[in-house]
């Protein structure tokens, strides 16, 4: 009998406290379907009386309960006053909920299933406990009436949104295809490849763009599948990089710290619980309690930051570098792996700030487990210990006030959502300005641009200090928002536990305990809320991030792609056709091959597609039509890194990272040895000229080579591919920026290395392709014309005829171009 008393005291308690939660939870989850653009449904007139109607019905039930339970007369028993706490609390929700002109058809639905589903064993326990008095059996009538308007209201409430849902069908927006789905299926997915199928051109990388990209995926997201969990759920794909699966250290740092967690929240009770002892002592008059304030003050010692709170700190480092390591290295990989076609449109300093900024995320885990779920259990010991300690009204109040705490806290965070996304954006911006300034350093001396460049940065600096102004100052309101609900309760809960102990029912030391136990009890409330409003802004910040891990990369490894073994260098174009952008074809059914040890050389006027040729060969872009293979081998059915390895190139701007000679030579071939490294530099006629600066190999050649003459810079990357030695070379304008006694070497040696090589050269002086097997002649991205270069010259009104009379007329005028002897 006394079980089934506790049973049905917790489910009344129970009953109320859940369907307060699912209130809230429901509540929550619209409000943010409609943040992301989804309006609530506008409610019929006849819908409206109806659920009016129910509710008071509902309500009526209630209050008839309450009267019954005021007359029965037994008001003190732990049972009546979970019962009166259960009744009240149920009918103030429901005149709240039920009767507001807004529809709230999902909250009550979903309030209305929990309170039905915890009231159905309220009432079968009642049942069994029947003595046939009349009071009892007028209960269970009620309560019976109640559990069928209950279900009533849930029955109507899924009628009433699957007749909205056909509503909408029939008049599905248009970002909607006919099935209901969004157009784009997947947040953040590559959206400037939709733009260009779409014929979009607007240029996308512009921060502008982003910002309202990225907020049509949010809002098309959270409509799509279903609010803010959709939204949060969009971030799964960086979780890998936030759960230790498979670092036992972390793992243990991780179950250390929660079981000292489960350390500290005993603490929070003892200590409290040990002044409130002193207290009691010293009020009782059982002499000086000096034990017993020993006690409290060894719990207080260990219970603070000396004590466990060391341990944890401690405990946290690797948890948090964990995550930091993975995040950072995981996105770098990515950012690297990712094709041509990003690269060409994203601004590099903003990658490199996105990553920055999505770094904020590595608290997650910290967050998640350390932070948010013990405050949770925090919140459960304390509504227990009032309830045990004091009464369910104290409770109540509690429960009430840390409801609207939190309630408040998510709108209030949700409204400063788009300020830190400015905030975030405006970051990103200056970093992006300052790097370009600092990087064209040299732009801007020639133009002297100082003032311009400081004026840019100064108003990119305000901008976001405006920015970071105006989220700061909402930050700081919405907190003195929030501080004031604090005392509020606190006044409450004192007024209350003051009550009893005037009534006689509580002792002064339960007072004290109760102020000692509201830091402890604050203090989850505070850390909740407040992490929570953290939470969201790191969000913000890693959705860049998040975007970027999203976007996969165009060209990858197809599935069972074969390594390229050991080559000979046929390479083949077969009706190759492409185009960086649909509208525009850039290479038309390009056919030709070019057999082991032969050079073959693109000739054409500027933008003829003669790069574009050997960044197919590369794999930097997938051919559009047709198909370009190596010895056989279709390049797509190759993985990318054995492609690439077969070739080597000199490009027309070679890069060299700052750093010295050697280094630079070595990121070609890191085990090379010394003597390699000089005989590659021998054969690139470089090797003297190093020998002549101070420093030799160990010369340091300044940002992209600064430190270096252009015509030393293409040596040194002549060299790299000597060190290289692959089977296949791209040759792009390699000896564009020499003088002609250099040019000879460099040609001498290039024969060297060409010497059973397949070469593609691609060059503007005519001079330095005259040897080459084959020539060919590219006009608005068609193959016009092909063969050896006598054979070229030879053909009257020819393409390549023109052009080799132009440039050895431009010889002979005094123009700079050179011709081999
Ligand atoms: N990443 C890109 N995105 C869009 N269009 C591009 C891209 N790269 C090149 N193009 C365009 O493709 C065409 C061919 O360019 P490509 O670089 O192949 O010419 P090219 O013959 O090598 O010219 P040059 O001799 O001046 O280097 C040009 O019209 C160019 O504007």
């Amino acid at each position: 009998m006394i079980a089934q008393a506790r049973i049905l005291q917790v489910l009344h308690l129970g009953c109320a406290v859940a369907t307060a939660l699912t209130a809230l939870i429901s509540f929550l989850v619209r409000c943010n379907h409609e943040i992301g653009g989804e309006t609530r449904k506008a409610q019929s007139r006849h819908h409206a009386i109806l659920r009016r109607l129910f509710t008071g019905a509902l309500i009526c039930c209630y209050v008839a309960e309450a009267i019954i339970l005021v007359t029965d007369g037994d008001g003190s028993s732990a049972l009546a006053q979970a019962r009166q706490f259960h009744l009240g609390f149920l009918t103030l929700f429901w005149l709240v909920l039920g009767f507001r002109e807004k529809d709230l058809s999902y909250e009550i639905r979903n309030s209305a299933t929990t309170t039905a589903v915890l009231e159905a064993p309220i009432f079968t326990l009642s049942f069994l406990q029947l003595h046939n008095e009349p009071s009892q059996i007028c209960q269970l009538v009620v309560q019976a009436c109640r559990l069928t308007i209950l279900v009533s209201i849930v029955i109507f409430n899924c009628w009433t949104a699957r007749a909205g849902k056909k509503l909408n069908a029939d008049y599905s927006p248009l970002l909607t295809n006919g099935d209901g789905r969004t157009e784009e299926t997947s947040y953040g997915t590559a959206p400037l490849r939709v733009n260009a199928e779409a014929g979009d051109d607007s240029d996308s990388d512009s921060d502008d763009d982003y910002l309202d990209t990225t907020k049509q995926f949010r809002a098309k997201q959270l409509q799509a599948a279903g609010g803010w969990w959709a939204y949060f759920k969009g971030f799964t794909p960086l979780l890998p990089f936030l759960i230790p699966r498979n670092d036992r250290k972390v793992q243990i740092c991780l179950l250390l710290n929660v079981a000292l967690l489960m350390v500290v929240r005993a603490m929070n009770i003892l200590i409290p619980r040990q002044l409130g002892l002193v207290t009691d002592k010293l009020i009782g008059g059982q002499g000086p309690p000096y034990r017993e304030l020993v006690i409290w003050l060894l719990l207080d010692v260990l219970n603070g930051s000396s004590g466990i709170g060391l341990v944890q700190s401690l405990l946290k480092i690797p948890i948090e570098q964990f995550s930091y390591r993975q995040i950072t290295n995981a996105a770098f990989s990515h950012v690297m792996s990712l094709s041509m076609d990003f690269h060409s449109e994203r601004d590099s300093a903003e990658v490199l700030k996105a990553v920055e900024q999505g770094e904020a995320l590595t608290s997650l885990l910290e967050t998640a487990v350390l932070d948010v779920s013990p405050t949770l259990i925090d919140l459960l010991v304390a509504f227990t210990l009032l309830y045990w300690k004091f009464n369910s009204n104290l409770t109540l109040v509690l429960m009430m006030s840390t409801v609207s705490y939190m309630s408040l806290e998510v709108l209030t965070s949700t409204w400063n959502l788009d300020n830190r996304r400015e905030y975030t954006k405006a970051e990103r911006e200056e970093t992006r300005v300052m790097y370009q300034a600092v990087q064209g350093w040299q732009t801007v001396t020639y133009f002297n641009m100082f003032s311009f460049e400081r004026n840019r940065i100064a108003n990119a600096v305000e901008d976001k200090l405006r920015k970071e102004r105006k989220w700061t100052r909402y930050n700081a309101f919405i907190s003195a928002l929030m501080s004031l609900t604090m005392p509020a309760t606190l006044f409450l809960l004192a007024f209350m536990v003051i009550h009893e102990i005037s009534q006689g029912r509580k002792s002064p030391g339960d007072f004290v305990f109760l102020v000692q136990y509201w830091r402890s009890l604050i203090y989850p409330i505070k850390a909740l809320s407040f992490k929570y409003r953290w939470l969201m802004s790191d969000m913000v910040g890693a959705e860049r991030l998040l975007e970027l891990f999203q976007t996969k990369p165009s060209i990858a490894d197809r599935e069972g792609a074969t390594e390229l073994e050991t080559i000979k260098g046929v390479v083949e174009f077969k009706h190759v056709n492409f185009a960086y952008d649909p509208r525009k074809p850039t290479l038309k059914d390009i056919s030709f091959t070019a057999r082991p040890g032969e050079t073959v050389a693109l000739v054409g006027e500027t933008g003829a597609g003669k790069s574009s040729i050997t960044k197919l060969l590369l794999r930097f872009y997938d051919v559009t039509d047709g198909r370009i293979e190596v010895d056989g081998h279709d390049v797509r059915d190759v993985t990318l890194t054995s492609l690439r390895s077969a070739f080597g190139v000199v490009p027309q701007d070679p890069l060299l990272f700052n750093a010295s000679i050697a280094e630079n030579l070595r990121y070609a071939k890191p085990e090379a040895t010394d003597a390699e490294l000089e005989d590659a530099c021998r054969a690139a006629a470089i090797h003297a000229k190093i020998l002549s600066f101070p420093a030799g190999y160990a010369t340091k050649v300044g940002e992209n080579g600064v430190k270096l003459s252009g015509g030393e810079v293409q040596r040194l990357a002549i060299a790299r591919v000597f060190l290289r030695d692959p089977r296949i070379l791209i040759l792009d304008e390699a000896t564009s920026a020499v003088d002609t006694n250099t040019e000879c070497e460099i040609q001498n040696a290039l024969a060297k290395l060409r010497a059973g090589r397949t070469t593609f050269v691609i060059a503007h002086r005519l001079s330095t392709i005259v040897n080459a097997d084959r020539i060919i002649v590219l006009h608005e991205g068609s193959i016009v014309e092909s063969g050896s270069h006598q054979e070229l010259i030879q053909r009257p009104d020819g393409r390549y005829q023109g052009l080799w009379s132009k440039q050895v007329a431009g010889v002979k005028t005094g123009d700079l171009i050179s011709l081999e002897s």
